[in-house]
């Protein structure tokens, strides 16, 4: 296959009926284009990997991307750690996402230990992890699905682990989301989306993409029993938020801000 990237035209000519957005062959091979045009902070999300896995992350230990993708976490994840400084397990339910994902991380980190996994993150039987990366994945699920998957997750991290949670998300009031949508759209026409792609991706993601308040996912993730979470990323609607899994063998220390 090759590893060409297209720029995105998929919604740039009228559509009669508007299909549900997937992530097929289609979508795959204009995806890079995609995300890094409709997706205020992606690339600044993904330079931050690297930096948060140096200070959190145990030597060695394994890294999940969920819903990865074309495996862009892994990338970023390889371009900042030494090969021995964690192990790669990406997982996506397109299977044209994973055959791209694996290799294209076969060619650029050949000396890492990069996997990618075709499966449903809501089924996958987790191996103890020291850092959990969802990049724009859970927003995907359906709603009811979402405090299950964070469960899990809670409990495959190791104490000491973090979950990074990136996200599309709703202002609770509804002026302040109204505004931030407009603003929003105003980035993609400054990316080169027209209106009439605006509006058919739009239709194309209803109740596909489902976003969460802030406050919806803080609460989720206190739930399933994160000790403290931080949003440490927001650029109009979309965020990123870090849980972090208490270190158990500390005996009651107070802990510094770094081992939270
Ligand atoms: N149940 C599921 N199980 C596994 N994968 C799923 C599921 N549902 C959706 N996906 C997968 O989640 C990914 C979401 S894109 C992530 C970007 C990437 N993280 C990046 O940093 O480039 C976000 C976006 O396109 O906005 C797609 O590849 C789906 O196939
Ligand atoms: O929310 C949107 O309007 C988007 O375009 C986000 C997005 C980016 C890439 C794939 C699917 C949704």
């Amino acid at each position: 296959m090759s590893d060409a990237s297209y720029r995105d035209a998929i919604f740039s000519t009228p559509l009669d009926r508007v299909a549900r957005f997937s992530f097929d062959e289609r979508v795959v091979a204009c995806f890079p284009d995609m995300i890094r045009r409709s997706v205020p902070g992606y690339g600044q999300i993904l330079g931050m990997l690297g930096l948060i896995a140096q200070r959190h992350l145990r030597h060695g230990a394994r890294v999940y991307d969920l819903g990865c993708s074309l495996g862009a976490g892994g990338l970023a994840l390889a371009g900042q750690l030494a090969p021995d400084a964690f192990r790669y397990t990406g997982v996506d339910l397109s299977p044209a996402m994973v055959s791209r994902a694996r290799e294209t991380l076969a060619a650029e980190c050949p000396d890492h230990a990069m996997e990618v996994i075709e499966g449903d993150i809501r089924q996958l039987e987790y191996q103890p992890a020291g850092m959990i990366v969802l990049n724009f994945t859970l927003q995907f699920l359906p709603p009811k699905d979402r405090e299950a998957v964070v469960a899990r997750l809670f409990a495959a991290l190791e104490p000491g682990g973090v979950l990074v949670l990136s996200e599309k998300i709703r202002a609770e009031d509804e002026q302040e989301n109204a505004w931030l949508v407009e603003r929003y759209h105003d980035f993609k026409r400054a990316n080169g989306y027209s209106d009439l792609e605006i509006s058919q991706k739009r239709t194309a993601l209803e109740n596909v993409l489902v976003p969460d308040t802030l406050a919806e996912h803080h609460a989720r993730l206190d739930q399933a029993g994160f000790s403290r979470t931080h949003t440490w990323f927001q650029l109009l609607n979309f965020a990123s938020l870090i849980a972090f899994k208490h270190e158990a063998s500390r005996g009651g220390a107070t802990p510094t801000p770094d081992e939270v």
